[in-house]
């Protein structure tokens, strides 16, 4: 059984009289420790598809299992704690929240598990030390670079061990060699950390470290590559 079984899924939004259909009866296996990219022109439903993954958003039909739970038929109430256990999302703009540091960010989706403090303490610490920040722990967002902030936000989506993490867009707002860093990040997580990926981005090159690329258009995703595992040469000293 794959880590993530997507079934016949289907979502439709009405805009004015028309019916647009950015998932048309979809299926998608996601195994553990996959890392796909999945690109496809602006506004085909790529972020509708991460969206549903996450259990934000509703389809009309169809199934999304993830460990064997089918999160499309949870409530509300047991997405949020399930969402709270199994899911990590990488925004693109990062949305730490200023007047936390950066631990304090970190340690957000920590707050919602049955944790004692020193296991709190004990995952943020290696989160930080995953996305190599532990001199930062104190520092607001303000103090911190762009990079730097991604890289908040990506141990925060990291630090409860969730089953998947979602990205969208996760580089789209950075220059070409801090990209480049967050890129070998992310690579480093899937490979070492074993983490599942399932990332939006409208970049070629970071497509390309992925150890599967999709692309959605006009309801359909179709597989364009598959290495069988990411392929992103690991630059020495680029931790
Ligand atoms: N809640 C909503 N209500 C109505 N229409 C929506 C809603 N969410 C998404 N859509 C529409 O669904 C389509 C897919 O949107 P989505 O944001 O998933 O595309 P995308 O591929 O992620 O786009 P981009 O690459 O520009 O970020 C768009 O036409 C969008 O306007």
């Amino acid at each position: 059984m794959a880590l993530v079984e997507i079934r016949n899924l289907t979502r439709w939004f009405k805009k004015g009289d028309e019916v647009i259909t950015p998932l048309d009866d979809i299926d998608l296996d996601v195994e553990k420790g996959d890392f796909i990219s999945l690109m496809g022109p602006s506004g085909t439903g790529k972020s509708t598809l991460l969206n549903v993954v996450s259990g934000i958003d509703q389809p009309q039909s169809g199934s999304v299992r993830v460990d064997g739970v089918e999160i499309t038929k949870l409530s509300r109430g047991q997405l949020a704690d399930w969402r709270a256990a199994n899911l990590g999302y990488i925004f693109q703009t990062h949305n730490l929240i200023p007047v936390l540091t950066a631990h304090e960010n970190i340690e957000l989706p920590l707050l919602l598990l049955p944790l004692s403090g020193a296991d709190r303490r004990r995952r943020i610490e290696l989160a930080m030390e995953a996305v190599g920040l532990t001199d930062r722990a104190h520092h607001y967002p303000r103090q911190l670079s762009g990079g730097q902030e991604q890289r908040v936000g990506i141990a925060r989506a990291i630090v409860a061990h969730p089953k998947v993490v979602v990205a969208d867009e996760p580089t789209g707002s950075l220059d070409a060699e801090t990209s480049q860093q967050i890129q070998v990040l992310l690579q480093r997580l899937n490979q070492e950390l074993e983490i599942t990926m399932l990332m939006v981005t409208h970049d070629d090159h970071i497509a390309a470290i992925a150890s599967r690329q999709l692309r959605l258009d006009r309801g359909k995703i179709i597989e364009t590559g598959n290495t069988g595992k990411s392929h992103f040469p690991l630059v020495a000293g680029s931790r």
